[in-house]
């Protein structure tokens, strides 16, 4: 019996890095042969390509890949039809959505959508450019660009629709944002008779349950300690209102044994308090996943 794959498909381009170092994360090791098209992983039940993320919806729809993770921007330019599994909330750089933005030369005069009448606008999304020009309204020259999109106003474009993370690539050439048009995340998105097919469902689920839990556990730290029963009270009042500790107990029956999860950030403030409040014997440490 020849065993059963799923075709994934990873994005080329500017979340490959970023959804590399998240498999990492989920406990799969995945890497990416210089000028190979097929990143290795450690999973004999998964045959990874690298696609550009453009693409991977189109390809998932039809089949060629089960599934695949990619921006909602290029699922809705493409108006594929597939079933989107998880939202992982990871950009480039940060874990934070991505925003498509009109942008404009800061001097120029335009300042609202209606502005755009007759005007030329460069992007690398045309469709969605143009669906939102029609919403308001407007009729403009919407250009197709093949990137370095920012470079164009104001000689080659009046106006731009680009993503934008950081800001920076905005700034280094001068531009102003007008108004936000699509915010994205990245999605990790199944054919749709894929979706139904017991196995590769599981499957993906299963891969989306890890890697879920991998960002779940990012910038959180596990802590235990050892309180005196007298001042439990005193400690739990330390430690964040939501937090639901977990409370054991020890073989002096006066002390008790306390964990907590909590932010990393807010570890350096709490660990003083908890000290000041009885608490003792205080462990910090690292976690992998979290899976609610
Ligand atoms: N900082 C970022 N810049 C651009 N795209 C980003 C960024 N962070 C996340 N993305 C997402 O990555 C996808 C873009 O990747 P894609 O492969 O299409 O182009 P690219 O990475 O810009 O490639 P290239 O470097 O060849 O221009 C989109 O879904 C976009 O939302
Ligand atoms: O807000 P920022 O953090 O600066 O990120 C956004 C920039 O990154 C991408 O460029 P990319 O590297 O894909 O080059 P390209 O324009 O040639 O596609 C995107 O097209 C923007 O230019
Ligand atoms: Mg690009």
């Amino acid at each position: 019996m020849t065993t059963p794959v799923l075709k994934l498909g990873i994005p080329a381009g500017s979340l490959q890095e970023a959804t590399g170092e998240l498999f990492r994360k989920a406990g799969y090791k995945i890497s990416f042969p210089s000028r190979s098209y097929y990143p290795t992983i450690d999973d004999p039940e998964i045959h990874c390509t690298l696609i550009r993320a453009q693409e991977i919806a189109r390809y998932v729809q039809d089949g060629s890949l089960d599934c695949g993770l990619t921006g909602h921007d290029w699922v809705v330019e493409n108006d594929a039809k597939v079933t989107e599994l998880a939202e992982l909330v990871f950009s480039k750089v940060s874990r934070k959505p991505v925003r498509w933005v009109l942008a404009v030369p800061t001097e120029s005069p335009i300042q609202t959508p209606k502005d755009l009448q007759g005007k030329r606008i460069a992007t690398e999304v045309v469709n969605i450019t143009r669906r939102w020009l029609a919403s308001h309204g407007v009729t403009a020259n919407v250009e197709f660009s093949w990137g370095a999109t920012e470079v164009k106003p104001p000689r080659l474009a009046d106006a731009i629709v680009e993503v934008t993370e950081t800001g920076s690539s905005l700034r280094a050439n001068n531009l102003r944002i007008v108004c936000d048009i699509l915010t994205s995340t990245t999605r990790f998105i199944a054919n749709d008779n894929a979706a139904v097919d017991p196995w590769k469902r599981r499957k993906m689920d299963d891969l989306i349950l890890m890697l879920r839990g991998a960002m779940a556990a990012e910038n959180k730290v596990g802590l235990m300690m050892n309180v005196r029963k007298a001042d439990l009270e005193k400690v739990l009042a330390v430690l964040p209102a939501m937090l639901k500790p977990t409370i054991s107990g020890l073989s002096d029956p006066n002390w008790a044994d306390v964990m907590a999860i909590l932010d990393e950030d807010a570890v350096r403030r709490l660990i003083p308090d908890l000290k000041r409040s009885g608490a003792s014997g205080i462990v910090e440490f690292p976690l992998t996943k979290i899976i609610d």
